[in-house]
Formats: structure tokens, sequence, C-alpha cells
């Protein structure tokens, strides 16, 4: 409620990423928000909780049908809060829906085992929900976000309270708005507006009973500390991109550029790190920086554009910073790193970067090692399939990695050495809701989508029966 809020102190102001503007003011939710919040969920998790899969399945179908039909204007919102470009923001609002589908389709599979135990007695096993869980987004994929950590929660039959990053906080308020249509209980979905405070509260809240939060490895860090309670973490990569010269070069080239250059580069997913095998590197870099220079960037509205505007200001400095740094430790510019202006005067103070290949990378090169979350590209090259599955390795992350091979015993070879949660073969950066995701190492905890995720929202509880009598050692 916006006249609840209006006496908090602490505002976010929220930007037109591709004009530079301020869009919208919003109030940061406190305590007091938190435990309303808290206190609608609870009761709306008690009729939720109670309705049987099918029931579930039928109100998040009815999601999931408005929103296709609202389809348009949630791509146009999702384009205004996060500055990528229309055709991919459409691909965002028909992920999110697919999800709700995908879920909706297993919460009346939900069930546990019967286990036989001497006597005739036995035990069984049922499948319940955890209760309310707070969802934590990132800004790259908002509306999507929301609804990959909603959909198996309200399946699994709990309640969800999900902050969106104040650096995108429009789009999963929609999502609030489509449940609440669909006919889901009052309270079982809302969204709490603020940074880190607001987070803070939120995730130590008692009666929270699960995490799932998307983000940044430090802030992944401090969530993971928050008290004894599931947690699900989907953290940031750095990942490789490994490119074997008896690979079809021209689809290669297409893997890289969709594995650097999808949202601005913003992607947790990205093979970032584009090991190309030595033989083959002047073709490949060729192709790559000749593509590169023809994406279309600009007025992310617009069918034509491929690469709209960065999320922020600050961002596009600090990703615009690394770039110079990668020249000072030796990197070679093969294309962009510069801020770009489009030629609508109205876009001028839009945050544009065109998208930057860098050519000469060694392994302790910054751009190589940290996470650059922009449009930066960074090439290096190796001479044995050994020497590449070392170096794809030697990081703290892993999240994805990619192969690029026509050998198809070297492809399932490699990848079985890759340490990455999600590896693409002859592929990058696909996420089909059945499949799970998520990452080893650093780069998270659990995993979102696919059947598993099902664990990730529900509890067992054992049930033991027995069939005889007490067999008492007193
Ligand atoms: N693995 C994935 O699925 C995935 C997906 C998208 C983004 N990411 C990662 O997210 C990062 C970029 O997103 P970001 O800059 O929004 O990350 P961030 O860690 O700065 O913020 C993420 C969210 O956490 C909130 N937050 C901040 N401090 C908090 C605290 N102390 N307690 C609770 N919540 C807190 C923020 O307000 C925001 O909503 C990148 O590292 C990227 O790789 C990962
Ligand atoms: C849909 N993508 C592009 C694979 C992104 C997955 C979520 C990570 O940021």
């Amino acid at each position: 409620s916006p006249g609840r809020l209006q006496d908090k102190k602490l505002k976010i102001t929220k930007f037109n990423c591709f004009a530079g503007r301020v869009l919208c003011h919003l109030d940061e939710c406190g305590v007091e928000d938190i435990n309303e919040a808290v206190e609608q969920a609870k009761t709306a998790f008690n009729i939720w909780g109670k309705m049987s899969g099918m029931e579930r399945a039928r109100t998040m179908i009815e999601a999931a049908r408005i929103i296709e039909s609202r389809r348009e204007e949630i791509a146009q919102m999702e384009v205004i809060n996060n500055g990528k470009s229309i055709t991919e923001a459409r691909l965002d609002v028909d992920s999110a829906r697919l999800c709700i589908e995908y879920f909706a389709g297993l919460a009346s599979t939900l069930s546990g085992q019967h286990v036989q135990l001497p006597g005739g007695s036995f035990a069984y096993t049922r499948r319940e929900p955890l209760g309310v869980c707070a969802g934590i987004g990132a800004w790259n994929y908002p509306f999507q976000i929301a609804a990959w950590k909603s959909a198996p929660a309200l399946a699994c039959g709990n309640a969800m309270i999900f902050k969106p990053s104040p650096v995108t906080p429009v789009t999963a308020v929609l999502l609030a708005e489509i449940y609440a249509q669909a006919g889901v209980p009052q309270g079982l979905f809302n969204v709490v507006q603020g940074g880190q405070e607001t987070g803070r509260i939120l995730c130590q809240h008692p009666d929270i009973a699960k995490v799932s939060f998307t983000g940044s490895v430090p802030t992944g860090k401090k969530v993971s500390l928050y008290g004894i309670k599931p947690v699900t973490l989907e953290l940031g990569g750095k990942s490789p991109v490994l490119i074997f010269s008896d690979c079809d070069l021209e689809n290669a080239v297409r893997g890289a550029l969709m594995a650097n250059f999808l949202s601005q580069g913003q992607v947790c997913s990205n093979g970032t790190r584009v090991f190309v095998q030595k033989d083959i590197l002047p073709e490949f870099v060729k192709e790559v920086v000749k593509r590169t220079k023809s994406i279309e960037i600009g007025d992310p509205l617009l069918e034509t554009t491929r690469m709209g505007a960065l999320v922020s200001r600050p961002h596009l400095d600090n990703v615009l910073s690394y770039v110079n740094q990668a020249k000072k430790e030796g990197a070679d510019v093969l294309c962009g790193g510069e801020v770009f202006l489009p030629s609508d005067p109205k876009l001028k103070d839009g945050y544009y970067m065109s998208p930057c290949v860098l050519g000469n990378c060694t392994d302790e090169m910054t751009c190589v090692k940290e996470e650059i979350f922009g449009p930066v590209m960074s090439v290096l090259s190796f001479e044995t399939e050994e020497e590449a599955l070392h170096r794809a390795n030697d990081t703290t992350l892993g999240l994805a990695a990619g192969v690029f091979t026509s050998d198809v015993r070297r492809a399932h070879r490699v990848v079985e050495h890759l340490k990455a949660g999600s590896c693409f073969i002859n592929n990058y950066n696909i996420t089909p809701v059945e499949v799970p995701f998520g990452g080893f190492k650093m780069s998270g905890i659990g995993r979102e989508n696919g059947q598993v995720t099902v664990e990730y929202y529900s509890q067992l509880k054992t049930v033991f029966v027995e069939m005889g009598d007490v067999d008492s050692l007193f």
C-alpha cells in the first residue's frame, strides 16, 4: 500500500536507463511493512498450502494466461526497467510464463514414498511446503527472476515475499498484480521494495522459512549467514567457452556472441573467457570482431536494436574502467569498449557502450579473473585439451561452461571434467525451464528450474506406523 509507505525515510530513485532521466521514486520498506507482508503471507499460506496440487495448478495456469495476454506491455515495462532490447525482454516474459506453466504441471505430482518395515509396519514420507519464503532478485532479469522463484514456491504450496533489486523495482509488481488477478489468496505473493537493509530484515525475519537469493557472491555470503534456514544461492560467474579447431566455426562465433552480449553482457552465466585453439584463432577473432561491430546499439524499444543500455551510470562507469584496466595490463581492444552516443538526442543521457572484444588476454589479467558483468569478451588462446581444461577450471566460480567441437567423444570428455553447473555443447546461454540451472563452487547452492527444484521449496516428513506392540527395552 503506497499510503503506508509514506512515513518511511529512505527513498529509492529509479532512473530510466536508456534516457538517463528519473523514472520514479519509491520508499524503502522497513520492519513494519515486512511484518505486515509476513502476516498476510501466513494467512494466505494457511489457505494455499491446504489446497490440492490440482487447485493450485489451475490458478497458476490462469496467471500464465494473463502473462501471455499482457506480454507486450510487460516486455515494454521491462525495457524501461532494465534497458535491455524489446526482443530480449519478450523472451524473458516468455521464460517467466513457461516457468509458471511448468511448475503448475508439477504441482499435482508432489508425493512421498511408502517403505515396508518388518512385521507389517511401514513408514511413509510426505512432501510438505516450507511456509513463507523470501525471494531476493538481481537487476539483470527482473521479471524472469521473480517468476523463476515464485513458480516453484507457489506450486509446492508456499507463500513468497519478493524483494526486487532497487535498481529495477518495477516489473515484479506486475507479477504480483497478475497472481492476484489469477485468484491466489491475498498476500500469497507480495513485493517489498528496498535495498540491502530491507533484504536483511526480510531474510532474518523469524517467520521466513527459506530464502532464495539471486545476486553477487559477496551478498550471497552474507545471506548464507543469516540463520538456520534453507537457502538457495544463484550467484555470479566467470565462465569459460572452449573452442576447438575441429568445431563448426560459424556456430562457434555465434555461440561466443550469445555467451557475451545478451542483456548488454549483464548475464550471470556469460562465457566471458573465450579460449580458442591456436590454429583457428586469427580466423575466429576476425569473424567475432566483424559481427560485434555490426551489433545494432540504441533505443531498446526499437525492433531493430540488438543492444540497449546498461542498467545504471555507476555500472557503466565500472564496466568501462575494466576495459581501461585491461589495456593497462596489455590486452588489445579489438573493438568497442567506449561510451556510445545514440543518434536520437532524447537518448543522449542513456548508459550505452559499444560491445568490446579484448584480444591477447592472459589468465592473470583482471578482465579474465573478475566478473565484469558488461559487454566485454576476453579472448585467450590454447594449444591442448588438457591445458584448456586446466585453465578453464582455474577459478573459484563455476556457474556455466561451453565447448564447441565436432568430435562427439571430445565434447563429452571435456564436459565431464568441466567444474560448472550448466555445460553447453555447441550452444550457449539457453535455459529451458525444464532443466536445472545453478552453480558449482562459489557460484551458488541449489538449483532453479527442473523437477529437482521441488526439493528446494518443500520438506520431507517421515511418518512411522507401528502395526505391532512397542518393543520396549525398559
Ligand atoms: N546465478 C544466477 O542465476 C544469477 C542470475 C542473475 C544475476 N546473478 C548475479 O547477480 C550479480 C548482479 O546483481 P546485483 O548487482 O543486483 O547483485 P547484489 O548482490 O548487489 O544484489 C542482489 C540483491 O540482493 C539485495 N541485497 C543487497 N544486500 C543485501 C543483504 N545484505 N541482505 C539481503 N539482500 C541484500 C539487493 O538489494 C538485490 O535485491 C552478478 O554477480 C550476477 O552474476 C546471478
Ligand atoms: C536466460 N539467460 C540468458 C540464460 C539468463 C539466465 C539467468 C542469468 O542471469
